[in-house]
């Protein structure tokens, strides 16, 4: 053997790419062993038989076009990509001539590129990503009465002032009381939030302003409390309509002396932190009925804040359940599905008790359950579909789990009712906590529903 051929033969045989030569009437004159793995074919076998026979029969016509485009002299070499086990290959066709130009056959490289091309997609959906920027506190503001009140919190946010947030439950408070501190000279101190209506009655005070080691049973250690972790930053009290008139009195004192005694405790600790309270309750009539202390209300009220429900503001809910199917179809490393004309429409006719947290849950169940890229009708909550569920009503007995949920939710609402919406006769008639009643009144979405 000539031994150029013999170096060749060598070379080609050693290498990682798939070599086949195919003649003049295309069939294959050569298949090197890289070519034989790649095709999972001996050449044995193959040599001398048509390129077809190692193709499928649909893709026939599209290498007969290609190929004639190389004899034709129309291209000078064609890429294609396949996929092959599982593995990605350029399949690179270049036309062999002799020194007349008179086409001799057609040389077939197959490259393995699939790490480029895993590594080509991962960047695609990395710059997708960076292009479209997801701030996790984005605070989607399209309507004018969100934008008005945004405007608001930007102009108080730098002063000391107190903010009194109010609005329904889940349209969104928590966010305004983020974009305060952090747009305030307190930017780098904390951010303290209590959730008033969570407190354990007899735990208030001591939450909120801390207690000395063995102040009462239970108080192993000591605990500095809310308002002292907040120094030099802000302390947000949440649900604050919901604290008992005993810890209103005292939350009144901490405001007008700006200093804490801890509980069990002897000296006043000065506190330097900043106030953003918030509610969904309507204070001024708590105040009118005696639930809620006057002079603590004139307190908080200095800069009053109001978040309208979403219901007011509908040119907020696409934008907002756009911005959630992003978000958790990021989270859960699905594509991002978009919403379907039906769907678009019954969302917008919506009334959304549950304002924006509700669409927020329902954009993240249609994620999670959806296997489309589109949204429909059938993939949001039954709710959505018309008017809310009456809660007060019969039974639907489905299975003893629901059963028991909605006899659980009657149970609350009567005495809630019974009550006059008062959270802590209610949890104490119900033999609950206060913030076991707070999570149930939340999980049936009733805070807003009731006096
Ligand atoms: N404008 C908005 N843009 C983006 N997300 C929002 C917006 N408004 C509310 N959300 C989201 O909706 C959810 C509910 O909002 P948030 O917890 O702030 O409500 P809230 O008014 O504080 O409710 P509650 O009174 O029950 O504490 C949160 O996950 C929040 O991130």
């Amino acid at each position: 053997m000539n031994p150029t051929n013999e170096l060749f033969q060598a070379i080609v045989n050693e290498m990682t790419e798939g070599v086949i030569f195919l003649d003049a009437e295309d069939r294959i004159a050569y298949l090197n062993p890289a070519a034989e793995r790649i095709r999972r074919v001996s050449a044995a076998k193959f040599i001398g038989r048509p390129i077809h026979d190692l193709h499928p029969a649909r893709t026939y016509a599209a290498v007969d076009e290609l190929l004639n485009r190389l004899k034709e002299g129309r291209a000078a070499s064609r890429h294609r990509v396949i996929q092959a086990q599982g593995r990605y290959f350029d399949n690179t066709y270049t036309a062999v001539r002799g020194a007349a130009g008179d086409y001799r056959g057609t040389l077939l490289v197959s490259r393995d590129i699939t790490e480029k091309k895993d590594l080509s997609e991962e960047n695609l959906q990395l710059k997708k990503i960076l292009a479209r920027p997801f701030e996790r506190s984005a605070l989607i503001a399209e309507s004018p009465a969100i934008k008005a009140a945004l405007a608001m919190v930007e102009a108080v946010a730098p002063l000391d002032s107190t903010v009194l947030l109010t609005g329904e439950s889940g349209t969104g408070k928590e966010l305004f009381v983020e974009r305060i501190h952090s747009l305030s000279p307190r930017r780098s101190g904390p951010l303290i939030n209590v959730n008033c209506a969570a407190l354990p009655e007899h735990l208030v005070e001591s939450e909120l302003f801390g207690h000395v080691k063995g102040a009462f049973t239970g108080a192993v250690g000591a605990h500095p409390g809310r308002f002292l972790q907040a120094q030099g930053g802000t302390l947000f009290l949440d649900e604050v309509g919901d604290l008992p008139l005993a810890a209103q009195a005292k939350l009144l004192r901490v405001l007008q002396e700006r200093s804490v005694q801890a509980v069990g405790g002897k000296g006043e600790t000065p506190v330097d932190t900043r106030i953003v309270a918030a509610t969904n309750r309507d204070l001024e009539e708590d105040v009118r009925r005696g639930r809620f202390r006057a002079d603590l209300y004139f307190r908080l009220n200095v800069i009053p804040i109001h978040i309208p429900p979403l219901r007011r503001r509908p040119e907020d809910i696409l934008p907002l359940a756009e911005h959630f199917l992003i978000h958790f179809a990021r989270r859960m490393s699905k594509p991002t599905p978009r919403l379907s004309a039906e769907a678009r429409s019954h969302l917008l006719a919506y009334d959304f008790p549950g304002n924006v947290r509700q669409l927020k849950h329902a954009m993240e169940r249609a994620v999670a359950l959806g296997d489309g890229d589109v949204i429909e009708i059938a993939d949001l909550p039954r709710e959505f579909g018309g008017t809310v569920p009456e809660p007060v009503g019969e039974v639907e007995v489905g299975d003893l789990k629901s059963a028991l949920l909605a006899c659980e939710e009657r149970c609350l609402i009567a005495a809630l009712r019974r009550h006059g919406g008062r959270r802590t006769e209610t949890a104490r008639a119900l033999g609950i906590s206060r913030k076991a009643l707070w999570e149930k009144l939340q999980r049936f979405g009733l805070s807003e529903k009731l006096p």
